[in-house]
């Protein structure tokens, strides 16, 4: 099931994607509205991160197209930002807590000139949003994982791009750090601004996403939470697995409070 948005500002249209020539992901349709946070959602080795890197223009699609603003990703990358798996960064890299989020700044700056008083004032105040002000100098390998993720969501928001690419930015975060997220990212959709989340959890992405993005290798459904994130198709992405999941749970339950048995 696709309902495509009126004024799509993302527009994925029949995409392969393959690696060593073995597709994950098949003849993938969806559009996006702008200011919506969009949810991609679906079981382990859906090929939700690879949809991400591929809409981004990081890994070449084996067929389709994918447009941002009516335009080829090439002409509009300054108006884009993407906050990495938390894992796949290399945290140890000896750098304090505002030179990465004015990493952020680059793109309008440029590589080979010094950032200036505009772009330390607008990295900090992208730190105080995240509520990570007070660790400005701090080295960046210093922080605790959740606070590694707000830095990094920090350095999205000093790009003031348009469209914000997140993979999994709730993990390993705990829930006060997630709901500190989640509104930070509703003020930006308020703003106009659209945000794609790869994410697990498929109870919070009922109540966290306007528009879901539900895949596994296939589209299963796109559109707006109510209509695209149905039983039905959460059981059609998941299939067998829901249930396992649900028997794990029971047994989980069982052996933490074996008196509720019976
Ligand atoms: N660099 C790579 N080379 C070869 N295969 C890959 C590569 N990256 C991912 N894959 C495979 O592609 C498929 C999709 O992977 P992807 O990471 O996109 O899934 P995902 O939905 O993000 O998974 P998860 O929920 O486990 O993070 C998986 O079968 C994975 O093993």
């Amino acid at each position: 099931m696709i309902i495509h948005a009126q004024q799509p500002i993302v527009e994925v249209h029949d995409l392969t994607v393959s690696y060593a020539r073995k597709p994950v992901l098949w003849g993938v349709d969806f559009t996006l509205p702008s200011g919506c946070i969009a949810g991609i959602v679906g079981p382990n080795g859906a090929g939700k991160s690879t949809l991400l890197k591929t809409i981004m223009g990081l890994i070449p699609p084996s067929s389709g197209y994918i447009k941002l603003f009516d335009r080829p990703v090439d002409e509009v990358r300054s108006r884009v930002s993407y906050v990495p798996q938390r894992e796949s960064v290399d945290w140890d890299f000896p750098v304090s807590v505002l030179d990465v989020v004015l990493m952020g700044r680059y793109g309008k700056v440029g590589l080979l000139r010094n950032t200036g008083a505009r772009d330390q004032a607008i990295a900090r105040d992208c730190l105080d949003k995240v509520g990570m002000a007070a660790f400005a100098k701090r080295q960046i390998s210093q922080l605790s994982g959740g606070q590694q993720q707000r830095v990094f969501l920090a350095r999205a928001l000093a790009q003031e791009s348009d469209i914000y690419f997140m993979d999994e930015p709730f993990a390993g975060v705990d829930a006060a750090t997630e709901q500190a997220i989640i509104g930070l990212l509703r003020e930006m959709a308020s703003a106009g601004k659209t945000i794609i989340v790869v994410h697990h959890d498929l109870q919070s992405a009922r109540t966290y996403f306007d528009w879901i993005i539900l895949l596994n290798m296939r589209l299963v459904a796109a559109g707006p939470t109510d209509q695209a994130f149905t039983d039905e198709t959460i059981q059609q992405a998941y299939g067998g697995r829901l249930n396992l999941l649900s028997q794990v749970g029971d047994v989980m339950e069982k052996r933490a409070f074996p008196s509720r048995e019976n």
